[in-house]
């Protein structure tokens, strides 16, 4: 037997005036077509989709924001008879991949929508009916091992038993173009993903600060790039490089030692807002967490942010290390991230922890950062002809 469609299904979308809800639905169903070869039908808050290889959908829905869940099924006619060669069909199917035996206590779980000769009661009776004829297995409808759908949408009949959790979240492509800060750590990808969750497109703005990090930290980048990409079916997801070596040398020459990250984060936040200008994007994302390590205390978090002209979004900012890291794993950027570059050696012994605003200012002065930052803006490298 198989398959005919697969049901997906969409959460916080349902909540949403039917015009937002429109455009929305219209974003989901172009991202899913560019994923994979279908037709896409959507009705009712569900949406039909008839791919062309089911294995490929089955992979690529996991990965496309706004489906909070889905299930292959297959269908037939609202009427008994119809419903009744189908149950069986599809119980030869379950029992042969070993789902269910004749002791595997079960329920039959029915919707319906539309008018129909019968209740949605009725049809479970009919169909549990069905499935004891046939394997003699015991109905419990309150602690089932296995658990059979049936959804009635006026003359057409699905069935299915599985409901796979899909990422959720909104359509990517829904809320508008973010500057994200990818370095080549975990937390950057993770804060990244969440914003792509959460429907924004991406641009990933990453400084090389060679001759202080090695070449690993770049093949990393593009690695944690190409797994992020797969998320973003649809939609563009673009990368841009800075050198940042000479900017750290003037850091270092110009500036009192201590200051060297503080005044590296503040050029990076003012280069990432240059672009979000130049490229129309609404803010910058970066992978910040209260306290995590030296460089991020709130002092310094909101010292570096001193005098940057756009919104800095930081989805992690609240999340403990164990929380990211299961977050990485689950996103495929984790094992990447993992990998030794040998870190950053313009990192000072004794770093700045308790930043004072006053005093960031002077460094900035110091190293004439302006014209700095001017010059390395001048130095992105497109990563990608996308546009
Ligand atoms: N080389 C870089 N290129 C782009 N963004 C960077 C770079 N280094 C740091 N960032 C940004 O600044 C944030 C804070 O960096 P920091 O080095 O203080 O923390 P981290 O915990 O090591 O972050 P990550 O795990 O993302 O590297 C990062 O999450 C990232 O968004």
């Amino acid at each position: 037997m198989e398959y005919s469609l697969i049901i997906a299904r969409y959460g916080e979308l349902g909540l949403k005036s039917p015009k937002v809800r429109g455009r929305f639905e219209r974003k989901l169903s172009s991202n899913i077509k560019a994923a994979f070869n279908c037709e896409i039908d959507i009705n009712q808050a569900r949406i039909f989709i008839f791919p062309e290889n089911f294995d490929e959908a089955l992979s690529k829905l996991h990965k496309i924001f706004g489906i909070v869940s889905f299930s292959p099924a297959i269908s037939t006619y609202s009427n008994f008879d119809d419903i009744e060669k189908t149950v069986s069909k599809y119980l030869d199917k379950l029992i042969d991949e070993g789902l269910i035996s004749s002791d595997t206590p079960f329920a039959i779980r029915c919707r319906r929508v539309g008018k129909h000769d019968f209740s949605s009661q009725e049809l479970a009776a009919f169909a549990g009916s069905v499935v004891v004829k046939k394997l003699g297995c015991p109905v419990d409808l309150t602690n089932p091992r296995f658990e059979i759908f049936i959804e009635v949408r006026d003359n057409e009949t699905y069935i299915f038993h599985e409901k796979i959790k899909g990422p959720g979240g909104l359509p990517l492509g829904t809320q508008g173009k973010l500057i994200s800060l990818v370095s080549s750590g975990i937390d950057s990808p993770v804060a990244t993903y969440l914003m792509m969750k959460r429907g924004c497109e991406i641009i990933a703005l990453h400084f090389d600060n060679d001759p202080y990090t090695k070449p690993k930290s770049e093949e990393k980048f593009e690695s944690i790039v190409e797994q992020l990409k797969s998320y973003s079916s649809g939609v563009p997801f673009r990368s841009r490089v800075v050198k940042y070596g000479n900017y750290l040398n003037k850091c270092k020459e110009d500036a009192p030692e201590k200051m060297t990250c503080i005044l590296c984060k503040s050029g990076m936040y003012k280069i990432a807002g240059m672009l979000a200008k130049d490229m129309n994007a609404l803010g910058v994302v970066d992978g910040s967490s209260v306290g995590q390590v030296a460089s991020q205390t709130l002092p310094n978090i909101l010292a570096t942010r001193d005098d940057v002209e756009v919104p800095i979004l930081s989805p992690l900012i609240g999340l403990d290390k164990v929380e990211i890291e299961k977050i990485a794993k689950k996103i495929g950027t984790y094992d990447i991230s993992k990998e030794y570059d040998g870190g950053c050696s313009a990192v000072p012994r004794y770093p700045e922890t308790k930043a004072d605003i006053e005093r960031v200012r002077n460094a900035k002065e110091d190293i004439n950062q302006e014209e700095l930052i001017n010059k390395a803006f001048g130095s992105i490298i497109f990563k990608d002809s996308v546009e």
